[in-house]
C-alpha cells in the first residue's frame, strides 16, 4: 500500500510540473484561478471544490502520463474472448492504458497537453475505459479517491506559493523511462522556484 501510494503520487506531481513549466500559459491560468478563490491563507482541503482548472491539470497529466501505464497484471479466471481473441483461463493480461489515453480515434490532438478538454468532467471514472488511470472494476486502485484530493492539494499549494520556471530556454525533456510497474521521467525534472512575495508571510507561519 505504501509503495503503491508514494511512487505513483510523486511521479504524477513531477510529470505535472514538467508539463506546466513547458506550458507557462496553463501554469498562469491555474495560478489566477487559485488567486481569485483563495485569499489570505495557504490553500487547504476546503478550497478544492472551487478550483476546477487545477483538477483539469491533474486529469490531463494522468491521461498523458498514467503512473502505471500497463495497470497491474491480471489473470483471466475463465476462458473468454476479448476483441475476437480467445483467451484461455489463467492467461496473464495487461491493459495498455498509456496507449488508450493517446488513441487518436478517441482523443483529439492526443499528444498535446490540453487540460481544458476535462472542463465538463466531474470525476475520473465518468469517462469509462477511455480515461482510466486508476484501472476499472473490483481490482481498480483503492487509493484513487485519496489521490484526487492529495494531488490537487500538493500541486495547488506549490503553484500558489512559488514562482516556477524552466532553468533554460529549452523545453523540459518529456521522455518516459519505464522499467517496472510505474513510469518515471527518463530525466528528472530540474526547475527554478522562488517564494511569491505575497505568500512569504503565510509561508513563514507554516
Ligand atoms: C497518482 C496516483 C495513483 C495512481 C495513478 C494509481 C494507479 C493504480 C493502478 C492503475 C492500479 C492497478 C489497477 C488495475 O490493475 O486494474 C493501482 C492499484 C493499487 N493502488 Fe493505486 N494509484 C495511485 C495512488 C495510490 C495510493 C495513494 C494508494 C494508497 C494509499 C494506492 C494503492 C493501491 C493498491 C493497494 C493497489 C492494488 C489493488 C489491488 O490489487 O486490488 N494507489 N493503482
Amino acid at each position: 500500500m505504501f509503495v503503491a501510494g508514494v511512487d505513483t503520487m510523486s511521479l504524477t506531481l513531477e510529470w505535472a510540473f514538467s508539463l506546466l513549466v513547458n506550458n507557462p500559459d496553463k501554469l498562469h491560468k491555474a495560478r489566477s484561478e487559485i488567486d481569485s478563490h483563495v485569499q489570505g491563507h495557504v490553500l487547504d482541503d476546503s478550497d478544492l471544490t472551487n478550483l476546477p482548472y487545477l483538477h483539469c491539470i491533474i486529469h490531463e497529466t494522468l491521461r498523458l502520463y498514467p503512473a502505471a501505464p500497463l495497470l497491474l497484471p491480471h489473470a483471466s479466471s475463465e476462458d473468454c474472448t476479448v476483441g475476437g481473441y480467445n483467451i484461455p483461463r489463467g492467461t496473464i493480461l495487461f491493459t495498455n492504458i498509456w496507449g488508450i489515453h493517446r488513441d487518436p480515434k478517441v482523443w483529439e490532438e492526443p499528444t498535446t497537453f490540453i487540460p481544458e478538454r476535462f472542463e465538463d468532467v466531474h470525476g475520473e471514472r465518468e469517462m469509462g475505459i477511455k480515461f482510466s488511470p486508476f484501472g476499472v472494476g473490483r481490482r481498480s486502485c483503492p487509493g484513487a479517491g485519496m489521490s484526487m484530493r492529495m494531488l490537487p492539494l500538493a500541486l495547488g499549494t506549490l503553484i500558489q506559493c512559488f514562482e516556477w520556471e524552466r532553468v533554460g530556454r529549452e523545453q523540459v525533456e518529456m521522455d518516459e523511462h519505464s522499467t517496472g510497474v510505474t513510469m518515471p521521467k527518463a530525466m528528472p525534472l530540474v526547475a527554478m522556484c522562488k517564494p511569491r512575495s505575497n505568500m512569504v508571510n503565510a509561508l513563514s507561519q507554516i
